[in-house]
């Protein structure tokens, strides 16, 4: 859509959608927010598929989580703005590194990336994924969200299913040093899972970018210095291989 986003006086403008009798309904409310929200304008302006780059971009100014070389794995990652910046990160046009993305949609392709089109949740998901990974990955990062239901209850437990399943299989994939990185919702890493998180790596925080929009329960947790409990791949490369271990 082509909206202009500043007035005449170069000023932002706020965009109001309504319906004929005033009401504006939930889609009208997305949409307006989509209109007025200056990530949009900046993912696009920059090249970035989605504003979600910008989380990515911000979380890793703090952490520094991505180094050139680093084998990742992307879950949720359509439309590709986290791979977009994680190629960058890596080197991945110039060979270094490897992504592994997958997504329920489909994605356009980014260069270098190893898309595959699946359901996290199906049975075979994870093994399909181990295969594509073809030996241990640096980072495990997930930005899975199921679509909201708009019930508050059922939406936070599906979101914790998918983060408990995306640490069940970054403890599978992840070299020793690697780091785990996944979108939960306020106050969805309590009780058991952050108890395993912090038993399986030196550091568990989370972090609130500003591009998370703060009307939102959105947080990332990120676990680093994965301890390397049961990590597949061991044999397949020594760790002090991984560019994780190399911190
Ligand atoms: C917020 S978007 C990800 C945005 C992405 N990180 C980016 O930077 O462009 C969440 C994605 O998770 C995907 N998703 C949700 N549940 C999934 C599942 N069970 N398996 C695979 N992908 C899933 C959705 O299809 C959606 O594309």
């Amino acid at each position: 859509m082509n909206t202009p986003s500043r007035g005449p006086d170069g000023r932002p403008l706020k965009v109001r959608v309504k319906t004929a009798r005033g009401r504006t309904t939930s889609q009208q409310k997305w949409l307006q927010r989509q209109l007025n929200d200056p990530y949009v304008a900046r993912a696009r302006r920059e090249g970035w598929r989605s504003r979600a780059a910008f989380k990515l971009i911000e979380i890793e100014e703090k952490a520094r989580l991505l180094k050139k070389g680093m084998r990742i794995v992307d879950l949720g990652a359509a439309p590709g703005g986290w791979s977009q910046v994680a190629a960058q990160k890596i080197g991945l046009e110039a060979g270094h590194g490897k992504i592994v993305a997958i997504d329920l949609l489909e994605m356009e392709a980014i260069p270098g990336v190893v898309f595959a089109q699946m359901d996290f949740l199906e049975p075979d998901a994870p093994e399909r994924l181990l295969a594509l990974m073809d030996g241990p990955a640096d980072v495990v990062m997930s930005d899975m969200a199921a679509n909201a239901t708009g019930h508050k209850k059922t939406d936070h437990l599906k979101i914790v299913a998918l983060v408990e399943l995306a640490a069940e299989f970054a403890r599978q994939v992840l070299a020793p040093g690697g780091a785990f990185l996944a979108k939960v919702l306020q106050g969805g890493t309590e009780g058991a899972l952050l108890a395993d998180l912090k038993r399986d790596f030196a550091q568990v925080k989370h972090l609130k970018p500003a591009a998370s929009r703060a009307d939102s329960a959105e947080l990332y947790v990120l676990a680093t210095g994965y301890r390397g409990r049961g990590a597949v791949g061991a044999d397949e490369g020594s760790p002090t291989d991984s560019p994780a271990a190399q911190e």
